[in-house]
Parts: structure tokens; C-alpha cells; sequence
């Protein structure tokens, strides 16, 4: 299983450039696709799943290991890759005065499963993988937002797909509930093909094996997030200045992020040794590595290099 994104571009009628030449290799497991707000992530994730078609590029899924072991084209082939696929968009609607029970019985009489017996199992099942089960006799309308997202994936997961997307699912979720949503997602990553698109670094660090960062339609790292983390080590460096200090900070140093301590801040920059004796080393987290890209001051080149190695 292996999904090919081959320098696929977008642009709107409106004249956006949603996607400049995006090139990915994704293979089985969980993969992070980040980036912030208007990056291009659900315009990449609705094309692969195909509800809209590139200008140009190809995307192919190779199904090794499936029952039928062919390369799918996802932009040609879509009623193939829509046997396989399941989509949980950023927003979806649900009738809420039905219960989750009744409602994916429905859907999964639309996905083909009109036996009974066979279909009151499978919708077992996916509410105790989805631990809804015992709330599944509730109206949809009272569900938590965490509840509504883990009915969302019960539905994306009727048929077995070997492909899923999900479009920014953590975001506005409480910590528990994010957690738990993670876990869910993560057990399904050891089966399939798992696309997280997110803006929310720490949903990568927590459970991708490969990720990549977008901005602008353009990818900006594709790498482990291990082996870009491991790639910065000594080369960031933080210290807290006053307020009115930061703008010669700026000037003089690369600065990759700055974050309020307590009405200071605390700048962290990029740099090949120490840049001075009132900065200390920091040991780098994924943060550092997507500030690090997103603002130019970065060891892109050398993580993406090691990753590859
Ligand atoms: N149907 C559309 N018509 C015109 N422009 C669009 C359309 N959909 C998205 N865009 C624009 O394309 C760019 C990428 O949007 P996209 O929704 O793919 O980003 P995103 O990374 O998913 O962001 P967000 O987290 O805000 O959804 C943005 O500038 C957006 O305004």
C-alpha cells in the first residue's frame, strides 16, 4: 500500500494557487500532512479523495498485498479508489435526532451490506472500535464534538477501507477527547494508508511515523519527524528578552519562533553555533522543526537528506 503524489498543482478559478507542484510518497502508517490555515491541506486531501480534480499531476495508490494487486489512478479511476477510501472531511453534517446506531445502520446499507445478520455485526464493531457503543442509542444533536468525530470515522470506516483521510479532525476538541481520537487513529495507521492533515504540531508528533509541512501550496519538508528533529539538534537556541528588545533580536539573529513567558518573551533561533553568550542550547521539538521551515531559517535541507539516508 503506497499512495505516489506526483507534482500535482491547483490553482482557482479565483486565480489562488492552492497547490504548486506537490510531490509526496506516503506510504502505510500514520502520515502527517501540516500546515497552517489556507496552506492547501483540504485542497490536497479532497483531491486524492477525489472530490475535485488537479490541473496537472498524477496521484496513484499501489495496493500491494490487496486482493487485486493493480496501481489505481486516483484522478481517472475514481470509482476504484472510492471502494477503498474513507473520508472524514473538516466539516461534516449529521441528522440529529437519530441515534448513531440507527444512522450507521443506514449508511451501511448504502455501502452495500443488505444482509441483516452480517450488517448489525459490522455496526457493532465499529462503534466498540469507536467506543460509542454504549451511547449508541443516542440522538446525534447531543453528542460531544469528540463523540461526533469518532461517529465520523465509524462511518469512513464502513467497507474496510485501505485508505483514509482525515481533514483536520483534533480542532476543537477537549485533551481527552483529542487523546483518545489520536489512539483511534493510530491503531488504524498499523492496516492502512492514514492522512492526518492537521495545523496542530503536536497531533503529528505524537503519532506520525513520516510527515511533511505545507505552506502556500508548496511542500516545504517531507521527512520523520524523528530524523528532522534529530537533524536540529544544536542549532537552536533560546533566551528571554524584554519586549522592546526583540526587534534587534530579529535584526541580528534568525529567529525562528517567539512565545509570551510571564510579559517576556522567550525567542528561540537558528543557528550553526552558539550566537552569543546570553543564549542558551535548547534541545529541539517538532515545533522547532516547523517554525524553522515556515520561516526560512532552517536545517530543511539537512533533515530532509537525513530522513532519506
Ligand atoms: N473553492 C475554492 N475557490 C477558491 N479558492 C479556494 C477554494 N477552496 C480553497 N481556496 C483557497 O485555496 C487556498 C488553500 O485552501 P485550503 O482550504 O486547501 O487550505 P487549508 O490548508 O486546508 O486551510 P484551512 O485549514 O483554513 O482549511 C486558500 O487560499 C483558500 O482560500
Amino acid at each position: 500500500m503506497h499512495l505516489a503524489i506526483r507534482d500535482v498543482t491547483k490553482t482557482y478559478s479565483n486565480g489562488v494557487r492552492a497547490l504548486r507542484g506537490v510531490t509526496l510518497d506516503i506510504p502505510r502508517g500514520m502520515y502527517g500532512l501540516l500546515g497552517p490555515n489556507g496552506a492547501g491541506k483540504s485542497t490536497l486531501m479532497r483531491t486524492i479523495a477525489t472530490l475535485q480534480d488537479p490541473d496537472t499531476g498524477s496521484i496513484t495508490l499501489d495496493e500491494q498485498g490487496a486482493a487485486s494487486p493493480h496501481l489505481i489512478d486516483v484522478v481517472r479511476e475514481k470509482d476504484r479508489v472510492r471502494r477503498t477510501l474513507g473520508y472524514l472531511p473538516q466539516e461534516f453534517g449529521v441528522y440529529p435526532n437519530v441515534s448513531a446506531e440507527r444512522l450507521l445502520d443506514h449508511f451501511a446499507v448504502l455501502e452495500g451490506f443488505t444482509q441483516h445478520l452480517e450488517r448489525s455485526r459490522v455496526v457493532e464493531s465499529l462503534l466498540r472500535q469507536t467506543n460509542l457503543w454504549d451511547v449508541r442509542r443516542e440522538r446525534l444533536g447531543g453528542y460531544s464534538g469528540g463523540m461526533r468525530q469518532r461517529f465520523g470515522i465509524a462511518v469512513a470506516l464502513l467497507g474496510g477501507p485501505s485508505l483514509i483521510i482525515v481533514d483536520e479532525p483534533t480542532a476543537g476538541l477537549d485533551p481527552a477527547e483529542r487523546v483518545r481520537f489520536l489512539n483511534l487513529l493510530s491503531e488504524l495507521g498499523e492496516q492502512a494508508v492514514v492522512i492526518l492533515s492537521t495545523h496542530i504540531v503536536e497531533d503529528v508528533a505524537e503519532l506520525c511515523s513520516r510527515m511533511a509541512v505545507i505552506n502556500k501550496g508548496q511542500i516545504l519538508i517531507e521527512a520523520e519527524p524523528l530524523a528532522a528533529i534529530a537533524a536540529l539538534r544544536g542549532h537552536i537556541w533560546k533566551r528571554v528578552v524584554a519586549r522592546q528588545e526583540l526587534a534587534d533580536v530579529e535584526r541580528r539573529h534568525r529567529v525562528i519562533c517567539t512565545k509570551l513567558l510571564s510579559g517576556r518573551t522567550l525567542v528561540h533561533v537558528h543557528a550553526e553555533s552558539s550566537p552569543g553568550p546570553e543564549f542558551e542550547a535548547v534541545e529541539p521539538d517538532l515545533e522547532d522543526v516547523y517554525f524553522s521551515v515556515m520561516t526560512g531559517h532552517d536545517g530543511a535541507e539537512a533533515a530532509t537528506s537525513q530522513a532519506a539516508s
